[in-house]
């Protein structure tokens, strides 16, 4: 949403870390190491295994291999056959090829256990990374803080954000009066019911009826900053969004003390 106030991605404000040449010293730092992409493709990958097919002579895409260069299409010879070859029993990878529909392109059976690093959401933490990484210390769970659950309000039909940034730019008045005035506290506090709410931010004076069905946070939490200074309870509750973006075809003055 553009009255979002924009913040930086978060690999833009990522510390930068430790030399790579250290040895790891920290959780942080074996972390690290195992965000390191593996070789695309993989060194025992299929893909390297099985170069493609000589190309046609008049075909210009095609560069020969240099002499010296390994061809991985060959298969390498296989060892000469003794006359006991037939009765010996099949190794474990021949029954992976043989058994497999897919051949020698089907993924090994993973035996390893998924790591998760030590993070949880409580209870007993048995990951084997974090039984290394402790080194047989007390455990130390990382809790994970569940989310304060938000108060979001149903908005009615036709007062979404989307219906709230086309109202604004249909060119309707949205302030209610004319001109820009000079505003005092005592003005300010006869505006202070639903049909009639003034509310001031930043030391701008605002016509927020209009907005009060499309805020998403509910027309009671909007009305108790109504007749008054909102700014502190705006920046306490979302201070990323951009009011003066959303509001600035409601603003109908300034505030003057005195
Ligand atoms: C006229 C000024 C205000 C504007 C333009 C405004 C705008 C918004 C917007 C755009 C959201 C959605 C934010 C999001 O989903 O990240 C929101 C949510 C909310 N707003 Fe406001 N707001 C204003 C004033 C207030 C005030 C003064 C209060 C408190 C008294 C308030 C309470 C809330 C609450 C409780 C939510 C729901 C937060 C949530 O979903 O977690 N707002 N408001």
């Amino acid at each position: 949403m553009s009255w979002l106030v924009p913040s930086l991605p978060t690999w833009a404000r990522a510390t930068p870390s430790s030399s790579s040449s250290a040895p790891a010293q920290s959780t942080e730092d074996v972390v690290e190491d195992l965000d390191v992409p593996p070789p695309f493709p993989l060194l025992n990958s299929h893909q390297r295994s099985s170069a493609p097919a000589a190309a046609p002579a008049h075909d210009p895409t095609h560069t020969p291999a240099p002499a010296s260069a390994p061809s991985f299409s060959i298969a390498p010879p296989s060892p000469p056959k003794s006359p006991h070859d037939d009765e010996d029993e099949p190794t474990e990878l021949n029954i992976a090829i043989v058994d497999s529909p897919l051949g020698d392109m089907a993924p090994p059976v993973s035996t390893t256990k998924k790591p998760n690093f030590g993070i949880q959401k409580g209870g007993e933490d048995n990951s084997t990374l974090n039984l290394t990484l402790n080194g047989g210390q007390k455990k130390e769970n990382v809790l994970v803080k569940e989310k304060k659950k938000r108060a979001k309000v149903a908005l009615t039909p036709g007062h979404s954000a989307l219906d709230w940034a086309r109202l604004t730019s249909s060119g309707e008045d949205l302030r209610g009066i004319i001109g820009f005035q000079r505003i005092t506290i005592a003005q300010l506090k006869e505006h202070n019911t639903p049909d009639d709410a003034w509310s001031v931010f930043n030391g701008m004076v605002y016509n927020i009826t209009p907005y009060l069905p499309f805020h998403p946070g509910g027309e009671d939490e909007l009305m108790r900053v109504a007749g008054r200074d909102g700014t502190k309870l705006f920046m306490l509750t979302h201070s990323w969004v951009n009011l003066d973006f959303m509001l600035k075809e409601c603003m109908i003055g300034v505030l003057i003390r005195g």
